[in-house]
């Protein structure tokens, strides 16, 4: 039995433009999902996800697609539900030549679903570390990033970044354009999240921002704006100026806000914390719903989150220095 854990990160700057080639900087959160996986001898897959929306359900399964979990809930739900732990184990096999090998997995996390902390990147990641360990091969960060980003872009229609899954690979606090992926010095930030309780889809608003950005040039030209805020956002990194990092957080909110990806919710929990005196707050992650992050080295900014209604939890997230973390 081998079990591994990853973590989840939120957005100072760049998601969405970053899947077009921009740069962004994602930061590693200590809010971890722990994968533990067990051999089967007899190439079924059974994947035991306490979390998921399903209200919780295991459903067991064969190697081959044809072989469809046997559960009483519409398939689609749980094709949306397993596919990247489903696609995490496609890549264990192939990366270990073992076409047939079988798994129990077994999946705990503290990261919410779908609310732009990146809970798919850390599953992944840690799915393929645990698996691939458990077959007798240990693969390097780099190459672990890889595979799961591989998994990333095939559930999300071939549209995906690897900064989620580099950042949840590596931890801390890291830089990525195309496939130039690299670790960033960053000041310590006071970094507090807010989560409506609620969850977006990854692949519809990818697809949402590529057909805006295929209809419109001014669209196109939105993303390319996030690109020069990441840039500047990252000269303020370099620097420590977090009033500047901040400000440059509002302009990257407002850029996301017009490619439409906010929600009133997140909007709402954006204006609760810069009320409140953040330096500044965005969405973090695909969007739609979820979570926004603020920066506030004062109690004000989690205070009032937790008072503004269509907000269900307000936190201080800590810096994760750690990525993937090997447990057994
Ligand atoms: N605890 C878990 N157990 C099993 N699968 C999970 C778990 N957490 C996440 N997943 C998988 O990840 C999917 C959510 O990924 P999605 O990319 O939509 O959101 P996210 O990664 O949380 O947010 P973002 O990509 O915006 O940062 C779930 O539908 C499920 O397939
Ligand atoms: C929206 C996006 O930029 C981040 C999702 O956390 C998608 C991606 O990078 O693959
Ligand atoms: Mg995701």
């Amino acid at each position: 039995m081998t079990r591994s854990s990853a973590p989840g990160k939120v957005y100072l700057f760049g998601e969405h433009a970053v899947v077009y080639g921009e740069p962004a900087v994602p930061c590693a959160i200590e809010r971890r999902a722990r994968v533990e996986v067990q051999r089967r001898d007899d190439g079924r897959l059974r994947v035991n996800a306490e979390d998921l929306s399903l209200d919780g359900f295991t459903v067991e399964y064969g190697a081959t697609a044809d072989s469809r979990p046997d559960v009483d809930v519409p398939e689609s739900l749980v094709t949306a539900a397993t596919q990247y732990v489903d696609g995490a184990i496609e890549q264990v096999r192939e990366v270990t030549g073992e076409d047939d090998a079988g798994f129990d997995v077994t999946i705990e996390s503290d990261i919410p679903l779908g609310a732009g902390l990146g809970s798919s990147a850390a599953v992944v990641v840690a799915a393929i570390d645990a698996a691939t360990r458990e077959l007798g091969v240990t693969l390097e960060p780099a190459e672990l990033a890889e595979r799961a980003y591989r998994t990333e872009s095939q559930v999300q229609d071939g549209q995906a970044s690897r900064a989620d899954t580099f950042c949840s690979a590596t931890g801390g606090a890291v830089r990525v354009e195309g496939d130039d992926c690299r670790s960033l010095e960053a000041p310590e930030l006071p970094i507090v999240i807010g989560f409506d309780g609620g969850a977006g889809d990854t692949g519809k608003l990818v697809a949402g921002v590529r057909d805006l950005r295929e209809e419109y040039d001014f669209a196109a030209h939105t993303v390319e704006a996030i690109g020069d805020v990441v840039r500047n956002g990252e000269d303020a990194l370099a620097d420590g100026e977090i009033d500047e990092i901040g400000r440059l957080m509002d302009f990257n909110h407002g850029l996301l806000s017009a490619l439409g990806v906010s929600s009133r919710s997140l909007d709402t929990m954006v204006w609760a914390a810069r009320d409140a005196g953040a330096r500044g707050a965005k969405l973090t992650g695909a969007g739609g719903g979820g979570c926004i992050v603020a920066l506030d080295p004062t109690e004000e900014t989690e205070t009032a989150l937790s008072f503004t209604p269509g907000c269900e939890d307000a936190f201080r997230a800590e810096l994760a220095e750690t990525g993937v973390e090997r447990l057994e």
